[in-house]
């Protein structure tokens, strides 16, 4: 396995934020470093549901104001890896994250932590959009008020529909429902109800698989400008979105044991344009040319 080392101590020795403190400013103003350096790191993760070890053995950096892509065939741990970077698997019975992802050099996991802070500043962007039966005003503000941030509420969803680049499109009608949007809109619309909350780090799932292609467009587009302001992981099965939008990109695959079970596997992770061009790895060469997967 090729995984190029990465300087641990600068996320550890970095400032700490408190993950548990409410905050109603960016969360990257919380910790303003430089774009590049690692703002969650993955040591050793292995993650399990029951007894299956579904993945095992990550360890890769996560890079302010960056886009990672998480690339391998079918199966191999990528959604489940994505979960474990805002504590999604908390939700799924019986799954368990062994080994350790820290964020700001701290301990996700810890029993100190509360999950829902964490998912606030990791915010998530699932595969299909699924806005709430609700207005798109009310879309975009229901994160703000379950957080209590009911301060200028107009201002900030208007702020957050202008970053998600829906704003032109649906200021008229605030008050229609978010389920009358087409599909590409309302998976907008789901990045603004992300981005209101004024995350540090956002996780997208396969955000543009129900999408045609304009509107897979107009999502990578704005995964661009979103990553002046934020960190980004994406899961795609789409290798060349992944060589268009991401800076660095890790890929995945599914190893099987003695016992003939398969595990997922970090094979490789590096710069994007090495992985595309340069792959350390004989599996990494031949799943992007095509020769499996
Ligand atoms: N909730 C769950 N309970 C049990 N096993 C699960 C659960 N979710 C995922 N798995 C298993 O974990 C393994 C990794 O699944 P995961 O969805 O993370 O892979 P993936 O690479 O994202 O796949 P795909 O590209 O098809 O979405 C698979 O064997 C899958 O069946």
């Amino acid at each position: 396995m090729t995984i190029p080392q990465y300087e641990a101590a600068t996320v550890t020795d970095r400032p700490s934020v408190n993950i548990n403190a409410p905050t109603s400013g960016w969360g990257a103003q919380d910790a303003p470093h430089a774009a590049g350096t690692p703002v969650m790191a993955l040591k050793d993760v292995s993650v399990f549901y029951g007894t299956y070890e579904a993945v095992r053995g990550t360890s890769m950096p996560i890079r302010q104001n960056q886009i990672t892509a998480m690339i391998g065939p079918s199966g191999c741990g990528k959604s489940t890896i994505l979960r474990s970077l805002n504590r999604m698997n908390d939700l799924v019975p019986g799954a368990r994250v062994a080994g350790s992802v820290t964020y700001h050099g701290q301990d996700l996991y810890a029993k100190d932590v509360d999950p829902i802070q964490v998912r606030r500043r990791i915010g998530m962007v699932f595969q299909k959009p699924n806005p709430f039966p609700k207005s798109i005003f009310d879309n975009v503000a229901y994160g703000l008020r379950i957080n209590g941030l009911k301060d200028n509420l107009s201002d900030r969803v208007e702020e957050a529909l202008v970053g998600a680049a829906l704003w032109d499109e649906v200021k008229d009608k605030l008050k229609m429902s978010g389920l009358a949007l087409s599909g590409g809109q309302q998976q907008r619309l789901c990045i603004a109800r992300t981005i209101a909350v004024r995350p540090d780090v956002i996780l997208m799932d396969e955000p543009c698989s129900a999408l045609d292609p304009i509107a897979t467009g107009k999502i990578e587009d704005l995964m661009h400008e979103l990553a002046k302001t934020y960190t980004i992981v994406i899961v795609t099965h789409n290798m060349q979105q992944a060589a268009r939008v991401s800076h660095y990109t890790s890929f995945f695959t599914a190893e099987v044991d003695d016992k003939q079970v398969r595990h997922g596997r970090l094979v490789e992770f590096n710069e994007t344009g090495r992985i595309f061009t340069n792959p350390s790895d004989k599996r990494t060469e031949d799943y992007i040319t095509g020769r499996f997967g």
